[in-house]
């Protein structure tokens, strides 16, 4: 139906204009405040006077708060003046008669004459009915109470360039034609943001509860990435008095995917958020003495491995990157700080001269008991205290008996005998020692607990790793039974023969974090305390275990998909584990997600035909959102040349088609290359092969290696393969449903005859060839 002819279509033509005008008129509001506010800073530093605390500095203080405000408000309004709102909801509040038309937004806009709202921001109690509710009875909660009402009108509207060309109003059995018409849309060059079609069980997600941790395994597609962001969004809305947005971390894969997603957040008004990945942050923490070995490096190993000959050496590798990111192996370092905290004691008393202050007994005592809840060389910090108060007390103590030793035996001599030259004789040596004895302990007195605390036992962060991991002998103390024959020889041997070169591996951040926080502490207080960690299911419980212990808050989202674990090697193999032994089986959210918003049916169907081979009892087959496309063309070739030339001509078919964005996936970087070459030489069109290293993510034809593709998506994917084989493994399988998932229009495979055997019985109603 053309939108005039909408029954209210004038009606909202008129609300479009009028809202669009009170922001222009607000935004020229704002930039005059903003002046006015800069000409007062400029009045007040004219009298400013720092060292007290002034009407002109309070002045100041205030203005500049007023600018950031200023600014906020303005860059909000700035960014939604051609789309000021995308739905509106009519709700009937069960108490009165009147019906409030809810307008609701990116941010909210209220009318400063009379505080009518003309705008509510999509993160609002009210909005939570247009996510959830259905027309009817409906409720929500709002400052701690629920309103119960009737919702009239669901409607949805497209506004392009501050026109309206759509209105939607959604009754019980419409299907969400705006999700269908986002999601037919080619994908951008990044991330975007879904407030308009956030759907009920992802408005779930979003919105729940801050204080516990919250686990989601959705399947592939499900908009797990997209909604960590919009739930950091909301709780900086929701919260805006207790967190600030410093205190939000994302912890995402790589730098690509961090520029992936870097649209998101700003294009929902928060900056600020800190986005990291896990081996940056924990080399802030610890450092970078040692240079650290690529992340994927391992992955490539097993990738490449000629499983035959060298399946005993990749089962170590493997072994040993599960041991390190296990609880165990937390348990194994427990035993070793022990010894630590065991070793760090004085050997001595505390004494001055000779004269016992504290005896080393009541030391220990203090450091094991008073002092333990301080990392261990901390404690020395707070012993310093103690000793120097005691030392104080002491040393006046001390003199003064010194000097009564002394003046008693010189008047014991004064008594017995006469004046003479002997007497002299006798005296004056004594004098003399006892001032000099007292210039001795008052000099002592002054280094006297900095050298008992030098006297201390100390290493540093890099020395314990290496002690420990280099000495099969306290490896196989601490590890008594976790370890199997052989394990502690085959990780001294491995750590040595990396530390030796000066470097570690993504492994050994976990455990050198844990050790720098129980043993040294950090210097400044972790401002951090919600944590959102995209591709959870690449972590290790351990490395979970050391973001929470360091970080001290129970306050984490994780995103994942177990079936797109390709780092489960190292990673967690099911999500039981990370709540019984990460948060202790205390209370956990725990989220599935099952509707698969990127992909059509058809990519669906075959991906779904090749993880189901995992037949692992805890994958979840995705449903995908009714949106069809073209079945996947699949074929094998027996000539490499062939399938190059047939590469080729596909791409030019792709570019044909109007996708913005096309990606050629080969199982390695080496495969992504060769194929670069053959185009390079054949076409003019311009590919290249995407690294983990780049921050600029750019839309056109990528060649991306298949490990380097996980969270990222193309209108249009190739799966090319020539050498490289995915095996019927779980690894492979993974790899090669993370492939085809990547998809949003448009799948295609070409691979060489027998190079890929899971796809041999698939169903013939799957694909064309
Ligand atoms: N409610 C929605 N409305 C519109 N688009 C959506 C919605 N939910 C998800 N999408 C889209 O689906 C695609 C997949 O989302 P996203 O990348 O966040 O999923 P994911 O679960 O992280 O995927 P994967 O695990 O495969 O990397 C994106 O293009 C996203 O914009």
């Amino acid at each position: 139906m053309p939108v005039k002819n909408h029954r209210d279509y004038n009606k909202e033509v008129e609300r479009l204009a009028y809202t669009k005008e009170y922001i222009k008129e607000t935004l020229n509001a704002t930039a005059e405040y903003r002046d006015l506010y800069k000409d007062n800073i400029k009045d007040a530093m004219v009298n400013l006077d720092y060292l007290d605390s002034s009407q002109s500095y309070i002045s100041v203080l205030i203005n500049t708060k007023f600018i950031e405000m200023a600014d906020r408000n303005f860059d909000n309004l700035k960014r939604i003046k051609d789309k000021p709102y995308f739905a509106r909801i009519d709700f009937k509040p069960n108490e009165r008669v009147e019906v409030d038309k809810v307008y609701i937004g990116k941010t909210s806009l209220m009318r400063a004459e009379d505080e009518v709202p003309l705008i509510v921001d999509w993160r609002s109690p009210i909005a939570n009915i247009y996510y959830e509710g259905r027309i009817g009875e409906t409720s929500y909660v709002a400052e701690g109470g629920i309103q119960e009402g009737e919702l009239l009108l669901k409607r949805q509207f497209t506004i392009e360039d501050g026109e309206l060309k759509n209105i939607m109003d959604i009754d019980i059995m419409t299907t969400d034609t705006f999700l269908q018409a986002s999601l037919e849309a080619n994908a951008e060059e990044r991330l975007k943001d879904i407030a308009s079609t956030i759907q009920a069980e992802q408005n779930r997600v979003i919105r729940a509860d801050m204080s516990l941790p919250l686990i989601v395994q959705g399947v592939a597609g499900s908009g797990k990435t997209t909604i960590a962001l919009h739930r950091i969004a909301y709780f900086i809305y929701t919260y805006e008095k207790t967190f600030d947005p410093e205190n939000f971390m994302i912890i995402a894969p790589n730098k690509l995917f961090l520029n992936y997603i870097s649209e998101v957040l700003p294009e929902l008004g928060v900056g600020n958020v800190k986005q990291t990945t896990f081996i940056d942050f924990m080399e802030a923490l610890v450092g970078k003495k040692y240079k650290m070995l690529d992340a994927n490096e391992k992955l490539m190993a097993l990738i490449h491995g000629e499983k035959a000959s060298e399946g005993n050496k990749l089962e170590w590798l493997k072994w040993a990157a599960a041991f390190k990111g296990s609880m165990e192996f937390k348990e194994l370092l427990d035993h070793y700080i022990r010894d630590v905290e065991k070793e760090y004691m004085p050997k001595e008393d505390f004494a001055l001269h000779g004269h016992v202050i504290i005896p080393k007994e009541a030391i220990y005592h203090m450091l094991l008991q008073e002092f333990n809840y301080l990392p261990i060389y901390k404690r020395t910090d707070e012993l310093k205290k103690t000793l120097r108060t005691q030392l104080k007390d002491f040393k006046e103590k001390i003199l003064k008996e010194t000097e009564e030793d002394y003046d008693n035996e010189i008047e014991n001599i004064r008594c017995r005998m006469e004046p003479s030259e002997e007497r002299r004789q006798k005296v004056l040596p004594l004098i003399e020692k006892r001032d000099a004895e007292l210039q001795a302990i008052k000099k002592d007195v002054k280094t006297l607990v900095n050298n008992y605390i030098k006297g201390f036992p100390k290493k540093d962060l890099f020395e314990h790793y290496e002690r420990l991991m280099t000495d099969v002998t306290l490896i196989e103390k601490y590890g008594q039974t976790m370890l199997p024959a052989g394990g502690a020889q085959y990780l001294c041997q491995q750590s040595k023969a990396l530390l030796d070169k000066n470097k570690i591996e993504l492994e050994d951040c976990a455990p050198l974090v844990y050790l720098k926080y129980r043993i040294f502490g950090f210097k400044e207080k972790l401002e951090i305390n919600s944590v959102v960690i995209d591709e959870a299911q690449d972590f290790s419980l351990f490395q979970f275990y050391v973001l929470k212990e360091i970080l001290n808050t129970n306050m984490f989202t994780l995103l994942g998909d177990i079936s797109q674990g390709i780092h489960s090697y190292r990673g967690i193999q099911n999500w039981e584990d990370v709540i019984e032994k990460v948060f202790n089986e205390r209370k956990c959210n725990y989220i599935t997600l099952v509707q698969s918003y990127r992909t059509t049916i058809e990519v669906m169907n075959l991906a779904n035909s090749v993880i189901a081979k995992l037949m692992n009892p805890g994958v979840v087959l995705a449903k995908p959102v009714i949106r069809h496309g073209e079945k996947p063309e699949i074929r094998a070739f027996t000539e490499k040349e062939a399938l190059l030339k047939n590469v080729q001509e596909k791409l030019q078919e792709l570019k044909g088609a109007d996708y913005k964005s096309m990606a050629i996936i080969g199982k390695t970087k080496k495969e992504c290359q060769e194929i670069k070459m053959y185009l390079d030489k054949h076409q003019k069109i311009h590919t290249r092969v995407l690294d983990e290293k780049e921050e600029n993510y750019d839309a056109g034809i990528m060649l991306v290696p298949v490990h380097l593709a996980k969270g990222l998506e193309f209108d249009a994917v190739l799966i090319a393969n020539i050498e490289e084989c995915y095996q019927e493994e779980e690894l492979d399988i993974k790899l090669l449903y993370v492939a085809m998932t990547r998809a949003l229009h448009k799948l295609d495979v070409f691979f060489m005859k027998g190079k890929i055997p899971v796809l041999d019985d698939t169903p013939h109603e799957l694909y064309i060839k």
